[in-house]
């Protein structure tokens, strides 16, 4: 007898099947016309949708939430005025202005396009060829407070969202050149992946992402949100911040960053965590 394993990829189909509406006996017929024994597939539908269901009822955690809510047009931390110019509440983004001044942006490219370089050198003497499409830019990640502009940008993101500096992952650098993308993904860690539970060993999830603008590309280059349909335009100084209260596909935190057309996209991406993340 021909082992029938539930494969991932079975998994996915039996929950794309569940969730655009298809009855787990049509689900069950389909299997069983293409060869799985039925109690065996029987077995496979229970123990996937049981799965499925109890990850949807994963209890929310709490997110960082935007100082003093969304009424107001400006924010003032330290002298310095964030402008809020747009917020939806599923998923839950909100878009700022000036949260980084043109010269924290300029310093931060220039700070981040040294190691991009340095990078660059070890990946072409090493020979491997790492190119992923799914994220065709190159990136570099800072230390936490590394530079005195990472901590003060740190410490501001930190009033700005009510939450703790030591919460946060250095700044990441990204550059995208033309035709470069980051296809639609999730930030949080897959709870189903094997390596998933050590990452979270330091610091738990990832609970919030901001994504701060340091250029203005010619064209493209927009953060989609595909759930919603939602574009951000990428203008520099401004910030995309998205938060997920569990790490689940019903957050409709997935994103990504659109094909740059023409020039190049700088952003400086800042992922919180749960906890202490040392
Ligand atoms: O470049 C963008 O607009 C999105 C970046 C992103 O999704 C990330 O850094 O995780
Ligand atoms: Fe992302």
């Amino acid at each position: 007898m021909s082992a029938q394993t539930v494969t991932p990829e079975l998994k996915a189909w039996i929950v794309a099947q569940a969730t655009s509406g298809v009855s787990a006996e049509a689900s069950l017929e389909a299997m069983r016309q293409s060869g799985w024994e039925e109690d065996v597939a029987i077995a496979a539908l229970e123990s996937t949708l049981t799965e499925h269901l109890a990850r949807i009822n994963t209890p929310p955690v709490p997110v960082p939430q935007v100082k003093g809510g969304l009424d107001g047009t400006t924010i003032e931390i330290d002298g310095h005025e964030i402008g809020i110019v747009a917020s939806l509440h599923h998923p839950r983004v909100v878009v700022f202005s000036n949260l980084l001044t043109p010269a924290e942006c300029d310093e931060i490219i220039a700070l981040g396009s040294m190691r991009l370089a340095r990078s660059e050198t070890v990946e072409t003497e090493t020979g491997s060829s790492e190119v992923s499409d799914a994220r065709t830019s190159d990136g570099m990640f800072f230390e936490r407070g590394e530079f005195e502009v990472c901590a003060r940008i740190e410490a501001r993101i930190a009033t700005l969202l009510g939450w703790p500096v030591e919460n946060g992952e250095g700044l990441q650098v990204l550059r995208y050149r033309p035709g470069a993308e980051y296809k639609p993904h999730y930030d949080y860690f897959d709870p189903e992946r094997p390596g998933t539970p050590a990452i979270l060993k330091r610091g738990g999830q990832r609970v919030a992402s901001l994504v701060c603008y340091l250029n203005t590309p010619d064209r493209g280059g927009a953060t989609i949100f595909p759930d919603v349909g939602l574009a951000v335009a990428p203008i520099r100084g401004n910030a995309v911040f998205f938060s997920y209260d569990r790490p689940h596909p019903s957050t409709r935190s997935l994103h990504g960053g659109a094909p740059v057309i023409e020039g190049e996209k700088w952003v400086a991406t800042k992922w919180l965590r749960e906890r202490r993340f040392d």
